[in-house]
């Protein structure tokens, strides 16, 4: 790991549970990956004016307010229904509530990609599930150019996660083409979307850079696009923890379609009725 100092209590757990189910799974041979492309699904986003959304079946997490126990399939299809660009699953099972087997029902029911969201530390831990994209945290992995490759034989598209300019330098030196930046500072928990504003000038043109946390209203969607977010992974937001459990695909669809000429024209309507 590169730094094993300065982690929120969470995240340190987060971690020994992580490391718990390395050493179950270090005997799996290797998976193979027919991955659906990230890049064309959201080319048909940007084609059909939806805002590219990675939308996040996360039923808890440690900053959550509750749970939600929906089915995870019922879930993701809402989200598909309100205009995601691909799915993003928490598998991670102590935490946030995920399973692999959730992942694997939802990447049957929906033609979208899938990404597998979970704290792989080294090569065994990528031989859990098929997923179209899987989640690889710079700031956890020792050898994470070993990591990226190895993802990539399997068929994976590693989605490299960073949270600030250093990591993303790691990052593309490692031979990261997906980059997330984490709003989510992972010492404190908390979110700040100036941390996405700060990485993203740096990052080459031909990276796709995708706004990872804390993304909750339409004005922070046009934020982070106007900061040069090819897409944002959102999950809280979608999945609203609280007590009153309101529609996923609805919370999807306020996103997707923010700041496009759907959004405007219902903004119109609305002015036109006051
Ligand atoms: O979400 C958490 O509470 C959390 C705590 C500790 C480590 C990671 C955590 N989240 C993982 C994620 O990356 C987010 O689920 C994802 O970026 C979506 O964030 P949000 O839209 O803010 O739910």
């Amino acid at each position: 790991m590169n730094s094993r100092t300065d982690l929120a209590p969470a995240v340190e757990s987060i971690l020994a549970a992580a490391r718990e189910r390395a050493d179950e799974t270090s005997d799996r041979s290797p998976l193979s990956v027919d991955a659906r492309p990230l890049s064309g699904a959201i080319r048909r986003a940007e084609a059909d004016g939806r805002v590219p959304v990675i939308a996040e079946v996360k039923p808890t997490s440690p900053t959550a307010e509750g749970s939600r126990e929906d089915d995870p399939v019922e879930l993701a299809e809402a989200m598909v229904d309100g205009g995601a660009t691909a799915i993003s699953v928490l598998t991670e099972p102590t935490h946030f509530g995920g399973s692999p087997e959730a992942l694997t029902r939802i990447r049957n029911a929906v033609d979208v990609p899938v990404l597998r969201k979970d704290f792989v530390l080294d090569e065994s831990g990528l031989d859990v599930v098929e997923a179209d994209l899987v989640l690889v945290i710079v700031r956890f992995v020792d050898d994470l150019e070993g990591l990226i490759e190895a993802a990539k034989r399997r068929g994976f598209q590693p989605l490299v996660e960073v949270h600030d300019p250093e990591e993303l330098e790691v990052a593309l030196d490692a031979g990261a083409e997906i980059i997330g930046v984490n709003n989510r500072d992972l010492a404190r928990l908390e979110v700040d979307l100036e941390t996405f504003e700060l990485v993203a000038p740096e990052a080459p043109d031909d990276v796709t850079l995708i706004a990872e946390s804390g993304v909750s209203t339409p004005a922070d969607v046009r934020r982070m696009r106007e900061a040069g977010a090819d897409a944002l992974l959102v999950g809280s937001a979608i999945m609203d923890h609280g007590e009153g459990e309101t529609d996923v695909g609805e919370n999807t669809r306020r996103l997707t379609r923010a700041g496009t000429q759907l959004d405007e024209r219902e903004n119109d309507d609305r002015s036109t009725e006051i």
